[in-house]
């Protein structure tokens, strides 16, 4: 079965007003369990409106979301921030962590909003701190290391809750590229281990390390690419000339 589902989403703002923003016309497409999905479009075609909707932060205005089954846009407020902390994790261009708090109350900080035991929270960072790279760094402060090591204390917050699905607007977009394939490669081995991953990205290199890439022009979707057996490098490629020519207005 499908994780998520969205049918005919649309998301106009201003809608009673002379003029009307058509953000998301017509949105359509399935995410099976275990996928690795990029949304890439130009600047102002939809990307952050569809992530938003997805993650319930704003409803659609018409058209089908669900998760497991569930209609997202049914939710009330209250259900809504419920929803979001048991099922979705979130990574950030700027990490968007608590400089107050040390990393490691930083990534406990969702299961402290859960209620979550202290015992629980300290055997399930174990194996994440390891994988992630960050037990040297745990017991530091966000001012205290570098923006690489802040964003794997970010994805290390997003998977303590163990989402179903993985949310990430421009992950490498404020990091340099040695550092931005090393979160890539990371990204790799979390879905690798199962986890569904949506990313927001303009980097085409950031893309070509999800298994299929969504193309969003002017609220609908352009084209899609899978990336099969084909290298990151022929693959990147493939993605780059087919945003070169969605940018050049070709069909
Ligand atoms: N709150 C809002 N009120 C009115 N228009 C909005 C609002 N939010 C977004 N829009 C418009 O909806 C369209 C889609 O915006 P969106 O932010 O989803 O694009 P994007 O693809 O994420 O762009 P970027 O890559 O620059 O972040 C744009 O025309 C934008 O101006």
């Amino acid at each position: 079965m499908n994780l998520l589902h969205l049918s005919n989403v649309q998301r106009t703002y201003n809608a009673n007003s002379s003029h009307p923003v058509y953000a998301l016309k017509n949105i359509s497409f399935d995410v099976n369990p275990g996928e690795y999905i990029a949304i890439m479009g130009e600047s102002g075609a939809g990307k952050s409106t569809l992530l938003n909707i997805i993650a319930t932060l704003e409803k659609a205005t018409a058209g089908e979301v669900l998760l497991n089954s569930q209609n997202l846009n049914k939710l009330t407020p209250d259900e809504a921030a419920k929803y979001r902390r048991e099922h979705l994790g979130f990574i950030f261009q700027h990490f968007n962590l608590l400089d107050t708090l040390s990393n490691r109350d930083n990534i406990y900080l969702p299961l402290v909003l859960a209620k979550v035991p202290v015992a629980e929270m300290d055997k399930r960072i174990k194996p994440l701190a390891s994988a992630l790279g960050i037990n040297k760094i745990i017991d530091r402060y966000p001012t205290e290391i570098s923006g690489g090591q802040q964003q794997r204390i970010a994805i290390a917050r997003a998977l303590i809750t163990q989402p179903d699905l993985l949310l990430a607007d421009e992950p490498t977009g404020a990091l340099d590229s040695n550092t931005s394939k090393e979160i890539l490669n990371l990204f790799d081995t979390v879905n690798h281990n199962g986890q569904t991953i949506i990313m927001v990205t303009h980097s085409a290199a950031a893309a070509s390390h999800a298994k299929r890439t969504l193309f969003i022009k002017d609220g609908k979707i352009y084209h899609e690419l899978f990336r099969g057996n084909e290298s990151l490098k022929d693959y990147q490629e493939q993605i780059s000339n087919t945003m070169m020519t969605l940018t050049n207005g070709g069909e």
